[in-house]
């Protein structure tokens, strides 16, 4: 549905030396997936997502969104390719002077659309977004999360086949992301809008994305399934983002002398095996004492994931038994050599 070619963009001004925000940036989202791009601030995100849309102009790359390759269309053309393509962002973008139906209502009419049809779609979206009693109220007398509710039904208004989120919910509260994403999502199933979303928050991947790519200096580092990114994340800024959530850190001398009695070990759990009491049978089966020195159980988009780092006391031929069990009920296990 989007597929992003060879992406790079540099910055120049004649004041300023040049800034490379985007180097050889390839993605491919799928249609009908919700995709996430995570990465630290300055890592290029809103670059990328601006260019999926031409609101950036690459200086080199190619950009197709349904097939189509935007790069080499008129102005004219590209006007008409943007109405399938939404957009919301951080900041919400909403006429102040305006009320929430002539937010939406206003850019309908400049696609020259009827009124009545018009009047139709404000009124289904509105109530799509939970909002249709708020449609004669201006954007002040709402709340952050009620704004971006009108910025997705203003998005959702031209029936677009994709929605771009730059960092929607970074200005909201963790409740209010919680209803946002939950929105993003139903539209994203109700609808089938293939949704392109950039974050620095790992929570807005694991609830609702597919799939991610993770950016640094302008570079995509790393992509795939969100359950095999959490489950073996290969770079270190990934594997930074990953263990933000799983802390296993712990002071060299009680690891040091831990390690002596036994090994240490991570566990990770994916999907029904994320609540079976994997431990507590492996201290029953084997003559093995068990620990838990940290762990967190998170709810990924469709099944659980949790990580365990875990203290195994006992014989070694006992631990390498319960070790192997472990991995026959379907427990990704590998031992931690040093902190972390
Ligand atoms: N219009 C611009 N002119 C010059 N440099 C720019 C411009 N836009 C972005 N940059 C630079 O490009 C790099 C990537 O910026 P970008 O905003 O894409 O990163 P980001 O990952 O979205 O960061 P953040 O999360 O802080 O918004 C940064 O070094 C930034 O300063």
């Amino acid at each position: 549905m989007i597929e992003l070619k060879n992406i790079s963009k540099t910055f120049s001004s004649k004041k300023n030396k040049e800034v490379v925000a985007l180097q050889d940036v390839t993605l491919h989202v799928k249609k009908g997936e919700i995709f996430g791009v995570i990465g630290y601030s300055g890592a290029g995100k809103s670059t990328l997502v601006r260019c999926v849309n031409l609101l950036e102009k690459p200086t080199s790359g190619e950009v197709f969104v349904n097939g189509e390759h935007l790069n080499e269309m008129s102005t004219d053309q590209l006007r008409q390719a943007r109405q399938n393509i939404g957009m919301i962002f951080q900041g919400f973008n909403l006429l102040k002077t305006a009320t929430v139906y002539d937010n939406i209502a206003i850019p309908l009419k400049l696609t020259g659309l009827a009124a009545s049809e018009i009047n139709e779609r404000v009124e289904k979206y509105l109530s799509i977004v939970g909002l249709a009693d708020k449609k004669n109220v201006f954007p002040n007398q709402l709340s952050g999360g009620q704004k971006q509710r009108v910025a997705i039904a203003r998005a959702l208004s031209h029936e677009p086949d994709v929605l771009l989120s730059d960092e929607a919910t970074s200005a909201l509260d963790p409740e209010t992301t919680d209803s946002i994403l939950e929105l993003l999502l139903k539209i994203n199933k109700e609808f089938g809008i293939t949704i392109l979303l950039i974050t620095h928050e790992m929570h807005v991947i694991q609830k609702i994305c597919d799939r991610v790519a993770v950016m640094e200096n302008g570079e995509v580092i790393e992509q795939g399934n969100v359950i095999d990114i959490y489950s073996a994340p290969q770079q270190q800024t990934t594997q930074r983002f990953v263990s933000s959530l799983f802390p296993s850190e712990f002071p060299s001398e009680i690891f040091d002398d831990l390690q002596k009695q036994g090994p240490i070990i991570s566990l990770t759990f994916v999907g029904t095996s994320a609540d079976q009491p994997a431990l507590s049978v492996i201290s029953k089966k084997f003559d093995v004492h068990t620990n838990i020195l940290s762990g967190n159980i998170v709810q990924l988009k469709d099944k659980p994931f949790g990580k365990l780092i875990a203290h195994i006391q006992g014989p070694k031929d006992e631990t390498d038994k319960a070790l192997a069990y472990l991995v026959e009920q379907g427990v990704q296990v590998s031992e931690v050599s040093n902190n972390g």
